[in-house]
């Protein structure tokens, strides 16, 4: 199966659509007011109406209120809640409106961690791998990957640090089910993303997929 990829932060409509064009499978809108990247959610509803409905809209949030996550998910057209904060399974399930789906993000200091969280986390969809660091996250800086086990009760996204320089090889370190990344395609100004290398992102994933393809079926 293929490695599905998800770009987090937008906050241009151009951005956005130039990110859909290119096949990317999911788009991230940060709901967190202490990151450079946060939107309001009228800015996010009109930004949501730019996605194609192939695109799912992942809405991020860090230790919000459920009813406000509710309020939110429901305002913009939310298809997938990301947890990146402190919450815990039951304050996940509290916030998630019927019927979506849910990632948790595990802060990853070591191995024993991501078990831990397989445990604990076990109804959502997902979880999303991202690197441990003194903010909640999107600080660009990766971690081990080795402290990723090959065999996994849920699926895994994997971010924290990914570039279009590293994605390849942590395609095939960790065979994740999707990538996720934020710093790794910004443009100078952190709200913006730079084209190239959206399409350098996108093309080192479907390369890395073709080689582990070309290996399976030796
Ligand atoms: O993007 C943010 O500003 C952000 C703020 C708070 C928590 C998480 C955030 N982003 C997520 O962090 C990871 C890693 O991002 P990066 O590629 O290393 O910058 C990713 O999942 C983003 O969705």
């Amino acid at each position: 199966m293929r490695t599905r990829i998800k770009f987090c932060g937008f906050t241009d409509a151009g951005d956005l659509r130039d990110a859909a064009a290119l096949g990317i499978d999911a788009a991230g809108f940060v709901f967190y007011a202490k990151s450079p990247r946060h939107l309001d959610t009228d800015a996010a509803a009109a930004l949501r109406r730019v996605l194609p409905s192939w695109v799912s809209a992942v809405g991020l949030f860090v230790n919000a209120e459920p009813a406000e996550v509710r309020r939110i998910a429901s305002h913009v057209g939310l298809d997938v809640i990301q947890f990146h904060g402190d919450e815990s399974p039951e304050r996940c399930l509290a916030s998630v409106p019927d019927g979506l789906a849910w990632w948790r993000a595990v802060r990853m200091r070591s191995a024993g961690v991501l078990l831990e969280s397989f445990d604990r986390f076990g109804q959502a969809e997902a979880l999303l791998l991202d690197s441990f660091s003194h903010g909640y996250g999107g600080s660009g800086t990766g971690f081990d990957w080795s402290w990723i086990p090959a065999v996994r009760p849920l699926p895994v996204v994997l971010s924290g640090g990914l570039t279009p320089d590293n994605v390849a090889d942590a395609i095939a370190a960790v065979r994740p089910s999707a990538v996720d990344v934020s710093s790794g395609i910004q443009s100078d100004d952190p709200r913006r993303k730079a084209l190239a290398r959206m399409e350098r992102f996108v093309a080192e994933v479907l390369r890395a997929d073709a080689k582990l393809c070309q290996t399976s079926t030796r």
